[in-house]
């Protein structure tokens, strides 16, 4: 934002218009020329390179777009170093409870284990800017294996590590392999793997959910969000065994779409998944999870999932889980679920149902995990170029209510009654009068997420429209037969306390500047594809 006011001035904003995405990134961020390693002679005679800086990072910038680079990812990088940081402090407890608990005179295997620092592996490294950017900005992190598939990658990969010191390079390895067949054949010996995938990171899915330390965190992005938030629903039936719904909450949905499909993976294997925070940003959804080893935690795995009936005329939703908690000689077992009880046709409006899933039903975020990543944020914030973005993500994450799967949207609510609009706190009060809890959503800033059932919703609905009467249309549209029935009870919209969002800190920031989207495929020209959406 500061460099950005410095161009207003200076005049350089007004002549950024209608440039190449390229140019425009060579104005905002701090680019500089450097010379290439004395150990490079092509690069050498090639001549000074324009170099690009990302937190402590400097990497080079590859003209001919042979190797892949988006500057808008640092909003995922700089979040993924959160993470990681928090990760590190995490592992030290677990370590330190571990050693606590065996006592001194302990002589078994895993008392006497050593404390080591965690490794990593980013799959798809790319230029390996953010390989870099772990070993060099993270405290307490071990080696960094940076594999890529493309050549040229890895060749520009060997460059930047080099010229980012004797840390990186003592730090980051640089590997060319597939990234499939590198995980399969390191089972379980990475404690953080990372994917960050052109469009989807389904085909990668069954060999990183195998390569993951036990405790260790998969961090994985995808950008395929036409199809994870139902744009195509065939193929993400295929690339991810679910089926996505339309709706305000399909970036929520496809969240949730992504965990199923990593826990699908990780069962196979007698492992499971436990989310630590799985948010939207940008173009994309990235979901951190922490992968654990038990046949026995397998078998609860249909109590997490869940199937969405969504009614085609007014939106309302519920979920069925795919299986049930039984009791059997004392001992709780999953089973199949029961058939669906919801009515053939929506109760609120007469229209049909219909089915999206299974979806990961559990809660997406760890509350104490998420609040700690966040003051650690706040603690650090120089060192996060991306600041005010993840903190604002991060923010909302850590308020969000996570009994309540999915949510219901403001607008969607009074679109459907074409009624005026309660201010959201207005809303959040009667849900709260009424009895059940209500938070909003990361994901967007008109989103209630309530334990509420679809018809105290309605019911309150109701009540506001009977304050503030629409206009009489005639037909049997789902508004009109929703208020054809009488509320069950009466909503009360005053003032509770807690019930407002505070505004001390901003949930949701607009974007930097134009163009903050995907970024181009490496070996395709920048300026034809501009807005490519990596698939
Ligand atoms: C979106 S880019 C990664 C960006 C990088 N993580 C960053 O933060 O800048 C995806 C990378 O995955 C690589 N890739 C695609 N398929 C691969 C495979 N099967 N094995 C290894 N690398 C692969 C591509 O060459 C590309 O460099
Ligand atoms: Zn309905």
């Amino acid at each position: 934002m500061t460099l950005s006011l410095g161009l207003l001035r200076s005049g350089l904003l007004n002549r950024r218009i209608n440039q190449p995405a390229n140019q425009v990134l060579r104005l905002h961020l701090a680019f500089s020329s450097a010379s290439p390693s004395p150990s490079d002679p092509s690069a050498a005679a090639a001549g000074p390179q324009t170099t690009i800086r990302e937190g402590k990072v400097e990497i080079f910038l590859d003209e001919s777009n042979s190797v892949f680079y988006n500057k808008t990812q640092v909003n995922n990088r700089d979040i993924s170093i959160a993470v990681l940081r928090s990760f590190i402090l995490k592992r030290h407890e677990e370590y330190a409870a571990r050693s606590r608990k065996a006592g001194p005179g302990d002589t078994t295997l895993s008392a006497q284990a050593k404390y080591k620092e965690p490794k990593v592996l980013e799959a798809l490294a790319a230029s390996g800017l953010r390989a870099i950017r772990y070993a060099v900005e993270v405290d307490g992190i071990g080696e960094v294996t940076a594999v890529d598939n493309n050549e040229a990658a890895v060749e520009a990969c060997k460059k930047n590590i080099q010229h980012n010191g004797s840390l990186a390079s003592s730090k980051v390895v640089p590997h060319h392999a597939d990234a499939r067949v590198y995980m399969l054949t390191h089972p379980k010996e990475f404690d953080v793997v990372d994917l960050d995938p052109y469009g989807s990171p389904a085909a990668f899915l069954d060999s990183a959910v195998q390569c993951v330390a036990d405790g260790g965190i998969l961090m994985c992005s995808a950008t395929d969000m036409a199809v994870l938030a139902g744009g195509n629903a065939e193929v993400c039936f295929s690339k991810y065994g679910s089926y996505p719904l339309r709706g305000k909450h399909c970036h929520e949905m496809a969240l949730r779409i992504l965990l199923a499909c990593i826990e699908s993976h990780a069962i196979r294997h007698k492992r499971y998944i436990v989310p630590i925070i799985s948010v939207h940003m940008d173009f994309y959804i990235r979901v951190f999870v922490r992968i654990f080893t038990s046949a026995s935690t397998v078998k609860s795995s249909p109590l997490k999932l869940a199937h969405v009936y969504q009614c085609t005329g007014c939106n309302s939703f519920y979920l069925q889980n795919i299986g049930r908690i039984h009791s059997k000689d004392k001992e709780n077992i999953a089973v199949p679920n029961f058939r669906l009880t919801l009515p053939e046709v929506c109760s609120e409006c007469g229209h049909q149902f219909v089915m999206g899933g299974p979806l990961w039903s559990y809660p997406i975020h760890d509350k104490v995990w998420a609040a700690s990543i966040l003051s650690d944020i706040h603690a650090m914030r120089e060192a996060y170029p991306a600041y005010p973005k993840i903190s604002a993500i991060l923010s909302s994450v850590s308020e969000e209510l996570l009994e309540a799967p999915l949510f219901v949207s403001l607008h969607n609510l009074c679109a459907i009654l074409k009624c005026t609009t309660p201010t959201m706190v207005m809303l959040q009060c009667a849900i709260r009068n009424a009895g059940y809890q209500v938070s909003g959503s990361h994901v967007d800033p008109l989103a209630l997420k309530t334990d509420a059932p679809m018809s105290v919703i309605w019911d309150i609905m109701r009540c506001w429209v009977k304050l503030h009467p629409v206009k009489h249309r005639p037909g049997n549209h789902p508004g009109n037969v929703i208020l054809s029935q009488e509320p069950k009870f009466q909503a009360k919209f005053s003032r509770v306390l807690g019930a407002s969002v505070t505004r001390k800190r901003a949930r949701f920031m607009p974007n930097p500047e134009k163009y903050w989207g995907p970024g181009t495929k490496a070996g395709r020209n920048p300026r034809t594809f501009q807005m490519d959406n990596r698939n």
